[in-house]
């Protein structure tokens, strides 16, 4: 594997990053994913030749094996898709201060330790194959808050000000960018009430589905002048 320079999607096993994955093997990318449960998705990934890596990012030494497995295998990356999240709200948790140290270490530290460890692989493939990318992907409540996901809310807000920072750090090398959808796909369990609700947020007001983050992503690994900056996918909800 050595002599690869994959593109890295963490959280790779279902829906977006998942998307994601089987469009950029596609695409012709090597691709490595991380995978917190063992999905059905991923024996068909690893058919496909997708290294999946079982990686849990709710902790630092989590995050640590993780960098580790990737140092030992690959000389470069040709970009990191930071994709893994966890959708939490307030009403699901007792503990309020274990809700936000979550949503921070999973949406802010695990981002910003990996971007840092893998700063040289990311080089290494910028002057092998002529650019390299950090993409993180954010949410539209960054711009505006929310009622109900508060901690998770304000890590994506940490997220996007990583892309800040990150782009000034690694250019020209390196472009840095954010993606930040409004609705992209529902979940099981969202109501009849509740999907109506969310659409009507919207200008657009329709489930775009995944395609929408995988266009998005593939648009900004062939910029060549993109960086810094934040692709909104949100059917013109901030007009509304
Ligand atoms: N879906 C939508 O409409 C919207 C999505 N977004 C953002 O887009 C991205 C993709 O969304 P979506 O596909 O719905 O995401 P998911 O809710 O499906 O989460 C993506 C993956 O993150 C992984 N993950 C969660 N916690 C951890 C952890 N502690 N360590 C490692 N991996 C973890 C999960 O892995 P596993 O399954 O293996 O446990 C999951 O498959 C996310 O960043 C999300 O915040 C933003 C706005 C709207
Ligand atoms: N990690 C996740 N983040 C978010 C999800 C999700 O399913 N997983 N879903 C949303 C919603 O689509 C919301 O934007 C509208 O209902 C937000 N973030």
């Amino acid at each position: 594997m050595l002599n690869k320079m994959p593109v890295l999607i963490t959280g790779g096993a279902q829906r977006l990053g998942l998307a994601c994955a089987k469009a950029l093997v596609s695409d012709g990318y090597d691709v490595v994913i991380t995978y917190r449960t063992k999905r059905e998705s991923i024996p068909a990934l690893e058919e496909v030749g997708v290294h999946c890596i079982q990686a849990d990012f709710s902790t630092h030494k989590g995050v640590e094996n993780f960098i580790q497995e990737i140092l030992e295998n690959y000389q470069g990356l040709r970009a990191i898709i930071h994709n893994a999240s966890e959708w939490q709200t307030e009403k699901e948790v007792t503990d309020l201060a274990v809700l936000m140290e979550k949503m921070w270490q999973i949406h802010v530290f695990a981002p910003y330790r990996i971007n840092l460890a893998f700063e040289p692989l990311l080089c290494a493939a910028s002057e092998s194959l002529g650019m390299a990318d950090i993409i993180h992907i954010t949410d539209y409540v960054v711009e505006k808050g929310s009622d109900n996901h508060i901690a998770y809310a304000s890590s994506k807000a940490g997220l996007a000000n990583l892309t800040h920072s990150f782009s000034k750090r690694f250019a020209p090398h390196v472009k840095v960018n954010s993606i930040a959808p409004s609705l992209l796909m529902f979940n099981e369990q969202d109501d009849i009430e509740y999907k109506q609700k969310a659409r009507k947020k919207m200008l657009l007001s329709k489930e775009p589905g995944e395609q929408e983050g995988v266009l998005s992503i593939q648009y900004l690994l062939r910029s060549r002048y993109m960086t810094g900056r934040t692709l909104s996918l949100d059917g013109g909800r901030h007009l509304v």
